[in-house]
């Protein structure tokens, strides 16, 4: 049998072999060796010389102390994986006691196939395919040039593509192509940094949630950027869906709430006319709001105390007390005591118990302040206090009482004009005004008054047990009519008439003289009047007194004189103190 040397061994070695001394002096070097460097070398050559980048790293090694160490180097034809080991095992610590390093050369390529076959590469290569494979996300890694290396099949779906169609390709090509909206790794391989996106793939018609992480080598060049893609399209949809969903719940809402005002004014609120209907609108909100401090102005008849029990209506109060009081209607001191109330004995005739005030009753209601033009001075600067701390002070009272209540205030005065007048509170005024409403006259708003006398006509109709209908020409005369008492005269009109005439076809129902229509009339303010002779004045005036006169015999307070007379109580307490006449 041949006896095989040692030397004859390790020049057939598959692996390469190379000794050096401790300055990298090739004492030893086989073929497999020369091969995988690309040199003809002969002993006795530094390394240094041959391949000096090499020969760096082994250097380092050695002053290192190393153990046996494997490490890879770029040999001329390729990746080489070199196990440096030294020749004295015993001494680690100092180069000084090496006696220098045998190095095992063997190329990357023949390493990696035969890696593949060790257990643990086999098993580790399992572990991040099946990581891949069945990841719920789309994965792709790209180099530091971005081409794709890797990716799984969740990220070529997402992309529309195959694996192999996908992997080598330059993905800024994605972007170029317009196959997703906007690119994210090239993005990534110009900042440097960790970039999330949500991107539109034109192709796929999904929508994708995608993060990218570079991964820096030693130099801190980009080795590989990691992207994980999340599919947003459900989210997307979802979102989408919910958006639809809210709408149609917000055109619900509004629906509901028209319908809510629907009903209310089929109720009671009648309204036709565009500015009425925006009106009952911002009442509407304004009840919802719980708002306080509502200015509403309009002439008298507009509906002024009608509205603001429309807004306690539609209130979170509605269930509350809804207080009203004319300011006009009282002399100013009984007005303050209504108002604030009064402890016992605070003046003259005052119930020896005391009494609460209006206030105290609203109190987490409404209070409405009809005629707060006429409120007299003195007691504008209490309601302005009132209104400021939120709390009241009986008449001949001490401790202050907190009230908390929505005020609704209303006049047909001018409050503007009153201020510069010096005839009402500037600041109250602004306290007052904060949500200013005003109620356009039925003059302006001629579509109302068919729907308002159909309203009064079916419900007196049903209260007399009548059955009276306007003829064409009584409608004609109505909605040309100027209506100076505005919604009040209307409605008076129309009882007037269901009551009193004969025929059922109601032919015309205006008083006698008033029958021709107004083409476009004046506003109904007193100052507006038409001019009258001073004869004319005086027999009116005449002829008012003597019906006031009469009306007192049956009437016991102004609000029921002011139903008497089909006028507005604030009107009807004006007449009396024009005429020095007073109810009892
Ligand atoms: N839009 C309307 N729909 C139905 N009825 C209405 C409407 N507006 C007013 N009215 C009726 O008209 C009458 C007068 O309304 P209201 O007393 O509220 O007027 P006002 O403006 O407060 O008058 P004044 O300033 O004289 O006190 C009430 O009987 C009310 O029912």
């Amino acid at each position: 049998m041949t006896k095989l040397s040692p030397e004859t061994i390790l020049q057939h070695a598959c692996i390469g072999v190379m000794g050096l001394d401790n300055n990298g002096i090739i004492q030893y070097i086989n073929p497999r060796a020369q091969e995988l460097l690309v040199c003809d070398t002969h002993n006795g050559i530094s390394l240094d010389t041959i391949a000096p980048q090499i020969w760096k790293q082994v250097k380092t090694l050695i002053q290192q102390g190393m153990n046996e160490q494997a490490i890879h180097i770029q040999g001329p034809r390729g990746g080489i994986e070199m196990v440096v080991s030294p020749v004295d095992k015993k001494a680690k610590t100092s180069s000084d006691n090496f006696n220098g390093v045998v190095c095992f050369l063997r190329s990357h390529e023949k390493f990696e196939s035969s890696a593949w076959q060790y257990p643990t590469i086999k098993e580790m290569h399992l572990q991040f395919q099946s990581l891949l494979d069945h990841s719920y996300y789309g994965i792709y890694i790209i180099d530091g040039n971005g081409i794709v290396l890797r990716v799984n099949d969740v990220a070529a779906g997402l992309i529309g593509m195959t694996k192999e169609e996908m992997v080598g390709m330059p993905i800024g090509e994605l972007a170029e192509k317009g196959i997703v909206d906007q690119a994210l790794s090239p993005a990534i391989l110009k900042s440097k940094k960790p970039l999330t996106r949500p991107l539109y793939v034109v192709k796929s018609n999904k929508y994708i949630m995608a993060s990218g992480m570079p991964i820096f080598d030693k130099k801190g060049d980009i080795r590989f950027v990691v992207v994980i893609e999340h599919d947003m399209t459900i989210v997307k949809e979802l979102r989408d869906q919910l958006k639809h969903a809210r709408q149609v719940a917000d055109t619900i809402k509004n629906e509901l709430s028209d319908r809510n005002l629907l009903e209310l004014k089929s109720h009671e609120v009648i309204a036709d006319s565009p500015a009425m209907n925006q009106l009952l609108t911002v009442l509407l909100k304004l009840a919802k709001m719980d708002a306080s401090n509502i200015l509403i102005t309009g002439e008298s008849g507009t509906g002024k105390g009608f509205l603001s029990k429309f807004v306690h209506q539609n209130g979170s109060r509605k269930d509350k007390p809804f207080i009203s009081i004319n300011c006009a209607a009282l002399p100013d001191m009984l007005l303050e005591a209504e108002l604030f109330g009064y402890e016992k004995g605070a003046f003259t005739g005052a119930s020896n118990t005391g009494k609460a005030g209006l206030f105290e009753l609203a109190n987490n209601g409404t209070i409405f302040l009809d005629e707060i033009g006429d409120m007299p001075f003195p007691i504008q600067a209490k309601l302005l206090k009132c209104l400021d701390d939120g709390e009241i002070r009986r008449l001949g009272g001490t401790k202050s009482i907190k009230v908390d209540c929505i005020v609704i205030a209303a006049t047909n005065h001018n409050l503007e004009k009153q201020v510069q007048q010096k005839k009402f509170r500037q600041d109250l005024y602004f306290r007052l005004n904060i949500f200013p409403v005003h109620i356009p006259p039925l003059r302006e708003r001629r579509e109302d008054i068919l729907k308002i006398c159909d309203f009064y006509l079916k419900r007196y109709n049903k209260a007399y047990n009548q059955k009276k209908r306007f003829s064409e020409k009584c409608i004609e005369q109505l909605q040309g009519y100027h209506f100076p008492g505005n919604v009040r005269e209307l409605k008076n009109i129309i009882k007037n008439a269901v009551v009193i005439k004969e025929n059922n076809v109601l032919d015309t129902v205006l008083p006698p003289g008033k029958n021709k229509a107004v083409p476009i009339s004046p506003p109904c303010e007193e100052t507006a009047a038409p001019p009258a002779s001073k004869g004319l004045n005086e027999e009116i005036l005449a002829f008012e007194r003597e019906k006031l006169t009469q009306a007192l015999n049956h009437c016991t307070s102004t609000r029921i004189l002011a139903d008497y007379l089909g006028v507005s109580q604030s009107t009807v307490v004006r007449k009396l103190k024009r005429h020095g006449l007073s109810v009892e």
